[in-house]
C-alpha cells in the first residue's frame, strides 16, 4: 500500500471530515458516497476509535448497496454458498457464512470448500477490490492505496446472530480489512490487540457504513455482540443484516 504517511504516525486524522474530504477529492464512481462534492454528506463525521481503525458512515450510498447485496445474494447460492461455520471445539458460528477467492475455515484458507460442499470459491471479483482500495483512501487520506485485495468474507445475521471477539490472523498479508455493512445496524465492538476485554469501543455499524482496520490496529480484537432487528434503511430491502469484509492474503 503507497499512502505516504500514516496517519498514526503523525498524531491521527485533524478533522474528523478529512478522510471522507479526501476520498471525494481522489474521485470515485458508481455509488460509493464521497465521490462527490455535493452530495451534502460531509457532515457525516468519522470515527477513528483507535489508530488505523476508521469508521466511515453512509459510505455507500443506496445504489452501491443494492449491487452489493444483489451479488451477495448471488453468491449465498450453491455450489460454493452459503454454510455454516463449525469451530474446531465442536460449536457453530450463529452466522452464516460465503468466501470469496480463498476460503476461509477455522483456521486457515483454501481454495476450496473444505468444511464444506467441497467445491471451489467463488472468485473475488476486480470491483469489490477497488471499493476497498477506495474506502482506505477515504479512511487515511493520504494518497493511493495499491493493496491486490484477493478475499471477501461475506457474513449473514439473523435477528439472533453475534460474533465473538477474535482477530482476524489468517492472513499473511498486513493490508487494512475493509468492512462494508448492509441491513440492520449492528454494535460492533472494537478492541485492543492484547486481549479479548477492555478497553474497546461500541460503534453502530448501518446499512452502507465502511470501517476500516489497519496499521496498528489490524490485529485488534473485534466482534458483534448484537445486532438491531427491523433497522435496516428501507432501500434495499433486506430482514437482518450482511456485512462483507474484504481481504488480501
Ligand atoms: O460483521 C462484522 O461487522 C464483522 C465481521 C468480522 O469480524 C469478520 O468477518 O471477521
Ligand atoms: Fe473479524
Amino acid at each position: 500500500m503507497r499512502t505516504g504517511g500514516a496517519p498514526w504516525n503523525s498524531g491521527g486524522m485533524d478533522g474528523v471530515t478529512r478522510g471522507l474530504r479526501d476520498g471525494a477529492a481522489a474521485g470515485s464512481t458508481g455509488g460509493v458516497r464521497n465521490g462527490g462534492a455535493d452530495d451534502g454528506l460531509f457532515a457525516l463525521p468519522t470515527v477513528e476509535p483507535a489508530p488505523g481503525a476508521v469508521h466511515l458512515p453512509g459510505y455507500l450510498d443506496p445504489a452501491a448497496q443494492r449491487e452489493l447485496l444483489d451479488a451477495c445474494r448471488a453468491w449465498a447460492r450453491p455450489p460454493a454458498g452459503l454454510r455454516t461455520v463449525r469451530m474446531p471445539g465442536g460449536g457453530e458460528m450463529s452466522v452464516r457464512q460465503v468466501c470469496l477467492g480463498w476460503h476461509w475455515y477455522p483456521y486457515g484458507y483454501a481454495r476450496t470448500v473444505v468444511d464444506g460442499d467441497g467445491a471451489p470459491v467463488k472468485p473475488f471479483p476486480a470491483w469489490l477490490g477497488e471499493w476497498a482500495r477506495r474506502a482506505v483512501e477515504g479512511a487515511y487520506g493520504n494518497g493511493s492505496c495499491a493493496v491486490q485485495y484477493d478475499i471477501a468474507l461475506v457474513n449473514f445475521y439473523d435477528e439472533t446472530a453475534r460474533m465473538g471477539m477474535h482477530r482476524d490472523r489468517d492472513e499473511r498479508s498486513d493490508a487494512p480489512v475493509v468492512s462494508f455493512s448492509l441491513g440492520d445496524t449492528c454494535v460492533f465492538r472494537f478492541g485492543n490487540t492484547e486481549g479479548r476485554g477492555r478497553p474497546w469501543t461500541d460503534i453502530e455499524l448501518r446499512g452502507g457504513d465502511a470501517f476500516v482496520f489497519g496499521g496498528p490496529s489490524r490485529l485488534a480484537h473485534h466482534g458483534v455482540p448484537r445486532v438491531r432487528p427491523g433497522t435496516a434503511p428501507p432501500e434495499p430491502e433486506l430482514r437482518g443484516r450482511v456485512n462483507v469484509t474484504v481481504r488480501a492474503r
